[in-house]
């Protein structure tokens, strides 16, 4: 894909991202609220959304990061899904809740889920900006969901083109310029 010879189409724009997050961040504070919370953000992709969605919390948090890697420069998951920087803490006593900026596939997800299971949390939720249902391979339904979006690479809001455009503040598709 020659990202040039495209239209850009915003689908959530920076106003659509900033109110759904206030009511995220308030389902999410709710539900958490006296219990021992930890996010549990996955790089590269979540950076944009975490930072904003755990500043809409009106309760404590701790929050880590992890790094996974399935889909390389390319527009299709890899199907192996690395994870190359696990977190560090023990999360025995503690709720997680993972964050990611698209569930796609669900390969990601689910493997972090796993995993972090045999970390002994008390329980293990996911929050996606983005949902991308059409195209799972695996059965996992994230928790919390930003937007249900079709079945279209996505691009801004720390998703990658090629390793840029993590930085655009709007989520867009790209689409051929003679359509
Ligand atoms: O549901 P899936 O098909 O597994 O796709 C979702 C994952 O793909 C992207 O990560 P990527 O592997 O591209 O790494 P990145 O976070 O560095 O962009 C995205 O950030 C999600 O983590
Ligand atoms: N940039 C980007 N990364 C993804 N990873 C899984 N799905 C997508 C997508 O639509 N866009």
């Amino acid at each position: 894909m020659d990202i040039d010879k495209k239209v850009w189409e915003v689908l959530c724009s920076e106003e659509d991202i900033s109110n759904r997050l206030k009511e995220l961040g308030q389902e999410i504070s709710d539900a958490y609220r006296d219990k021992k919370l930890y996010v549990v953000s996955l790089l590269r992709g979540s950076f944009v959304f975490t930072a904003d969605l755990v500043r809409k919390f009106d309760i404590p948090v701790k929050i880590d990061f992890m790094t996974t890697s399935s889909y390389g420069h390319g527009t299709e998951s890899s199907g192996s899904v690395k994870i190359v920087n696990d977190i560090k803490e023990n999360l025995e006593d503690y709720h997680v809740l993972v964050v990611d900026d698209i569930t796609d596939s669900g390969l990601t997800m689910k493997y972090v889920m796993d995993h972090l299971k045999t970390k002994n949390p008390v329980s293990v939720k996911c929050c996606v900006l983005l949902d991308k249902p059409e195209r799972r391979k695996v059965e996992i339904d994230p928790d919390y969901v930003g937007f249900t979006i079709p079945d279209k690479f996505v691009v801004g809001y720390g998703l990658n083109y090629g390793d840029y455009y993590r930085n655009i503040p709007y989520v867009f598709v790209v689409t051929d310029k003679d359509r």
